[in-house]
């Protein structure tokens, strides 16, 4: 059973395509009413509520994914996740409309001080004077961020005939020109815009981004709105700000500590604020939690996700392409790190062949990781392959090649220890499977599976006899054997797939035959 911990308030409905499996099951709790059964999970779904922090990872031994049923997954230690291989997904573009539209709510709310005026207004007076404000049309509209939400706040600020100016560092010309917007330094933003909106992830880089020295720059009278993450705009910084008329208003859906609590911020009359509210709403909580699920179930089943945070973006149509060379590649990585038992330092991947025009990203992540995994305790996969291979010093890279050695793809491993370099290449065949097609500087054919034994010996009459009669005098059946040689009489070596491993007694009377060199058992 793969179980599901679902911990923050998540659609209903949204969540229906996981309860359709007979091997899900979900449990509805928050982490501190099921803290006895927190490694029983598989995987975990959230919000902006949970806290995914290293802590509760550590407690959660079991965890293979999580989930965000938003965008901003600053709730989530997404190092620390990577560090375990642990699959982080978000639901990227759901809440989109709902956020867009909020923070346009908040703009009209503020230049006219609807919210204000209506607390008068049930506070039985009849003040007209008193909430005069601006209008929207004609003013300039400066965006920080300008991703899926920010690029929705601009149309409707054309709409409602605004001016829009852009400052994000990694917006194209042709973009800003198709959607009517231009672009600007941050500094020409802050200078020109009557109402700044900030739409950009909560990074190091855009922590602060709006603090002290970025609001001096403002123009006097500016409004300021932040709907995506408290700590974009400094709060502490805006206070005098404020205080002096600089800043004519601000309109915070979000906080640096949310609940705010009892926050100065709340005691201006001018600022107003909501509850973190971009996304409440029917349609973007539904889309949310369906693409969400929709992405675990995938998960579940094996398909690729295809908007993790922490993996390279598959298409179902791209993993299907990769999906051999990704086993082979794990292989490859695995057979080789336990023939080079020995501290490497690099490792360079060479793809021939058909090969070479897939996303060979994600191979050679497979490939590290089966290289890895016989050298350490925890888990590694593609997730935390990269991360895993730079704490233990190892480098690696890919290359592209025209050498197929005859075959239609061929991805080939050179290992760099020490004093050693150990070299292996092999094939995938539609439907035969994969086969090792060159092992350490010898041509051979194996497939790289099960309990497999190296024998490296020289070449010369009688070998295989003396082999297979210690292996049968121990009662280990042998299922295939293949044998290769550099020249006649020289270095030459077997590759034998048997039923059961053999112990270290049955290897070290191997090792004693005249003329073997090298035993070595490998498992695949
Ligand atoms: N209040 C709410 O309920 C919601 C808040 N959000 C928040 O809204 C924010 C934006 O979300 P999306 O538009 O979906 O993200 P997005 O990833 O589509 O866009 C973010 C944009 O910020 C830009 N950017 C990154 N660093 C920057 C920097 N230093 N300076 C200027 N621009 C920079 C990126 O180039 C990108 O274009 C996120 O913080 C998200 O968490 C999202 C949904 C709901
Ligand atoms: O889950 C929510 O309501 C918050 C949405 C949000 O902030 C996000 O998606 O980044």
């Amino acid at each position: 059973m793969f179980r599901v911990l679902v911990s923050d308030a998540i659609s209903e409905e949204g969540l229906a395509p996981l309860r359709t499996s007979a091997h899900i099951d979900i449990v509805q709790k928050k982490v501190g009413e099921v803290e006895d059964e927190l490694h029983t999970f598989d995987a975990l779904l959230v919000r902006s509520a949970t806290k995914v922090t290293e802590d509760l990872l550590e407690k959660m031994t079991n965890l293979k994914i999580v989930g965000r049923a938003g965008v901003g997954v600053d709730n989530i230690d997404i190092d620390a996740a990577t560090k375990r291989g642990i699959v982080v997904i978000n639901a990227p573009n759901g809440n989109t409309i709902s956020a867009a539209e909020h923070t346009f709510a908040m703009m009209a709310a503020l230049v006219r001080h609807i919210p204000q005026a209506h607390i008068s207004v049930k506070s039985r007076e009849w003040n007209r004077s008193a909430f005069v404000g601006k209008e929207l049309f004609g003013k300039k509209l400066g965006v920080i961020g300008f991703g899926r939400i920010g690029s929705e706040v601009a149309k409707r600020a054309r709409a409602f005939g605004m001016t829009v100016h852009v400052y994000d560092p990694f917006l194209t010309k042709e973009r800003a020109e198709k959607l009517g917007v231009s672009i600007h330094s941050l500094d020409e933003v802050l200078a020109s815009a009557d109402i700044i909106t900030v739409h950009t992830p909560l990074t190091k880089e855009t922590r602060g981004l709006l603090g002290t020295e970025n609001l001096a720059k403002t123009k006097k009278g500016v409004y300021l709105i932040n709907c995506a993450r408290g700590g974009i705009i400094d709060e502490q910084a805006l206070i005098p700000f404020l205080e002096s008329g600089h800043v004519a208003g601000v309109a915070l859906d979000v906080f640096e500590q949310e609940p705010p609590g009892d926050h100065p911020l709340l005691a201006f009359s001018n600022v107003i604020a909501t509850p973190h509210l971009g996304a409440s709403t029917v349609e973007a909580q539904l889309n949310v939690a369906t693409q969400v699920a929709e992405e675990l179930l995938h998960f579940v089943e094996g398909q690729p996700v295809t908007s993790s945070i922490n993996l390279p973006a598959l298409s179902k149509d791209v993993y299907e392409k990769i999906q051999s060379f990704y086993h082979l590649g794990r292989k490859l990585g695995l057979i080789a790190s336990q023939f080079m038992n020995i501290p490497v330092q690099e490792l360079s991947v060479t793809y021939a062949g058909t090969v070479a025009d897939l996303e060979t990203t994600y191979i050679t992540r497979s490939l590290l990781a089966g290289f890895l995994q016989p050298r350490v305790a925890s888990t590694v996969n593609e997730v935390n392959a990269a991360m895993v291979a730079k704490e233990r010093g190892i480098t690696y890279g890919e290359k592209f090649s025209d050498e197929t050695h005859g075959y239609a793809n061929c991805i080939s491993l050179t290992v760099h220890g020490e004093n050693k370099t150990f070299t292996i290449k092999g094939t995938h065949v539609p439907n035969y499977g994969d086969r090792i097609v060159h092992f350490d500087g010898v041509a051979i054919d194996f497939a790289p599976e099960g309990h497999l034994l190296y024998i490296q010996h020289q070449d010369r009459p009688g070998m295989i006899g003396k082999v297979g009669n210690i292996l049968g005098a121990h009662d280990v059946n042998i299922a295939t054997m293949q044998v290769g040689r550099q020249e006649a009489g020289g270095k030459a070596m077997m590759i034998l797939s048997l039923d059961k491993p053999v112990d270290d007694a049955v290897l070290k009377t191997l090792a004693q035959i005249d003329d073997i060199e090298t035993v070595k058992r490998l498992e695949a």
